[in-house]
This record gives C-alpha cells, structure tokens and sequence, in this order.
C-alpha cells in the first residue's frame, strides 16, 4: 500500500493514509507504532520483495488520475510510437526521415546519452515520469501530432516491453531488422570505430567463436555484438506484452534501397495524416551511396559519417557461422539459429509485413 508507482497515485495514497491513520485512532484501541521512513522502506520491501522496481504507469488510463494531475501536464506529451531497435539496422535513417514529416515530432536530445532518450532500459528509468516527458514538447492545441522517440537498446532490454506496456500501452513500436549477422558485424566496426580497445584486439572471427573460457571483456562483446540479433527471442517478449497489431517490422536493406516504399507503408501503419510524399524529399546521394534527405537549396543532407562505414566485406566462413547453426557448443548457445530468428511465433519478418500463425492467435 505504501508503495504505488505513480506520484499522481501518490497524492491520493498521503491522503488515503491519513484518513485511515485517523480512523483507526478515532475507533480501535490499537496503539500505532512507527519507524524512519528508511527502515520502513527496508521493512515494505523485504515483504514485497517484487515490488523493489517501480513500474511508471499511463496516468491517463484513470480520470481520477487525472484530475489530481498538474494541470498542465497531459498524456498528449507522451509518444504515440517507438522507434525500439535493435542497433546497427538502419534506425538514425529512420528516426531522421520520420522527424522530417510535418506530423511528426521527435524527443529533444539528450546530450547523456547521444541524442537517444533511453528511459526505459536503464538507470533514467528510475528518473520518473517527469524527467521522460521532459524530452517531449509540451502539445499545441491539435493532438494530432505524432510524437516518437527512437532508442535502439530498447529491443533487446530485459524489462523494457513491460515498463512500455505499463507507461504507453497504446504506442505502436517499430522494429527495424537486417540479416543479424549483417547486423553483427556493423557493430564490430562501430565498436573499432569508437577505439573500444577489445574490439581493436580481436578479429570479428574471435569476437563471435569466443567462449566461456576467454576474457571478460572478449565474452561481454561477443554478447553484446551477437545478443541483439536474436529477433525472435526479443520479439517473444515483446509479444508477451503487446499485441502484434501495435508492432511493425521494418526491412533495414529495404529501408536502405527504397526508403520512400518503406515510409509510405510506416504511415499507413501508424496512421499519420496529411501523407507525406517523401519522394519529393529523398534522393540517392552518389557519394554518400545512401539516401539522403532533399534541402530547400535543393542539395542532399546526408548521415554523418558514423553511418554508412566503409569496411572490408565480411569473411565468407563468418557470414555462414553466423547462418548456419552449428549443432553443438558455444557457438549455437549464443548464436543460435540465427536464419530462424526471423520468426518467432509464427510471426514471421516477411518485408513489410507481421503474419501470426494459427497458433498465436491471441498473441
Ligand atoms: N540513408 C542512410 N544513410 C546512412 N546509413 C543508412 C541509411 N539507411 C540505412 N543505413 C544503415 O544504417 C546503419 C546504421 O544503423 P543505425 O542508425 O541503427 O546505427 S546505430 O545503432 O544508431 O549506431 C548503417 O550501417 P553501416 O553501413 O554499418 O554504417 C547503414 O548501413
């Protein structure tokens, strides 16, 4: 009962608190005893052991809620959509053209954690739910605006589809996929690129064969390089949490090759008005051999150069270690099938589209 998440319940718990505090002296002869907050604290949380993690829950799910909520906080501050991840699989291109829509609003950047918000996989979560709409502009008079904020960890975080559920459980989250170990190794690269001093040891070869007998350092990347394009595992996840109807997979090589295809099928997936024509506002950039957005000098506004790498093609054995399942040992236990993460359930990743298989029906 101490314990409620949400600090507009919490105005209504002091009050609750003291009228039964009251009620009780008033009508028992029981004698009430207290300790520091502290140690009540330790006492609630040794009981409820569960309950040591908050979970920030949709102010707006209750009109009570909201009549003790500040008056000019709304749930219209909060994203209708997600940009979730996984990394490396084309998702600042996707974030950059969403933001380009007239429709859509991104978060502000966050200087801490290069530009990406990231509340709900890490320690922000524990910042509360001011701090997250904080990274939103305070809505217009039309709530038809569509705000989004793009973290790329959120796919893979262990609680991150509950703590979503929990706090927006009518967003529509995007997911953005590749061959995973395409994926894979245009994390190597990033991590070469970021001078990480293991990656800048080991081969990408000794990166994804490490096993439980080599450094730390070895295993974490390895993990960190191969965990994140196990779709099917993260996707089961999210699936215990939302339904399929809220989740699109996006095609990261298709988003790459045919950018205007693959926003037209977002907007029609989130439901965005006015449609944006972004063939007017893509080009093919030679130079950059990516699409770039279209300035108002008429020029090509490009990603930096963090995205989009040049670097040596990936070794054919690797390539085929990363589809082939091995069988046995360490190497299928962290890579798994990797081919066969593209379905989970029955959802299959078929381009644009999510088909649930009979057996998931209810998912
Ligand atoms: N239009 C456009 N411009 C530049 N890059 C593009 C574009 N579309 C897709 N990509 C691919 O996006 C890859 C980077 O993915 P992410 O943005 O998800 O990486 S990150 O997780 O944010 O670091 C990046 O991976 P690398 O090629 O390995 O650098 C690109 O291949």
């Amino acid at each position: 009962m101490t314990h409620l998440s949400n600090y507009g319940n919490d105005r209504l718990a002091l009050y609750t608190f003291e009228s039964v505090i009251k009620f009780i002296k008033c009508w028992t002869n029981l004698s009430l005893r207290t300790v520091p907050p502290l140690q009540l604290g330790e006492k609630y949380f040794h009981l409820f052991p569960n309950e040591r993690d908050p979970i920030w829950g949709y102010p707006c799910a209750d009109r009570r809620h909201m009549q003790i909520w500040a008056k000019e906080k709304s749930c219209d501050q909060l994203p209708k959509f997600l940009v979730i991840g996984p990394q490396k699989t084309g998702t600042t291109a996707l974030y950059t053209f969403l933001a380009m829509h007239p429709a859509i609003v991104a978060n502000y950047p966050s200087a801490d954690t290069f530009e990406e918000v990231q509340f709900f996989n890490g320690k922000n979560y524990y910042k509360g739910i001011d701090w997250y709409m904080s990274f939103f502009p305070v809505p217009a008079n039309s709530s038809s605006r569509f705000l989004f904020e793009k973290s790329a960890t959120y796919f893979e975080g262990e609680m991150v589809p509950q703590r979503v559920k929990a706090l927006l459980p009518h967003s529509k989250l995007v997911v953005t996929v590749i061959p995973p170990s395409k994926r894979a190794y245009s994390w190597y690269h990033h991590m070469r690129a970021h001078n990480d001093p293991t990656a800048l040891q080991y081969s990408f070869h000794q990166v994804i064969t490490a096993h439980d007998g080599d450094p730390r350092p070895l295993r974490s990347l390895r993990n960190k390089c191969l965990v994140p394009g196990m779709y099917a595992k993260h996707l089961e996840r999210w699936l215990d949490h939302f339904p399929a109807s809220q989740l699109i997979l996006i095609d990261g090589e298709e988003l790459r090759s045919d950018p205007v295809y693959v926003m037209n099928e977002l907007q029609r997936f989130l439901g965005i008005q006015p449609f944006y024509n972004y063939t007017e506002h893509l080009r093919y950039d030679k130079r950059k051999g990516f699409f770039c957005q279209v300035t108002e000098e008429d020029k090509t506004k490009c990603l930096g150069r963090g995205k989009g790498r040049i670097y040596p093609p990936m070794n054919e054995s690797d390539a085929k270690l990363l589809k082939v399942s091995t069988g046995e040992g360490v190497t299928e236990r962290v890579v798994g099938k990797m081919e066969e993460s593209y379905c989970a359930c029955g959802l299959c990743y078929l381009g644009m589209k999510i088909e649930v298989d009979e057996n998931c029906k209810g998912l």
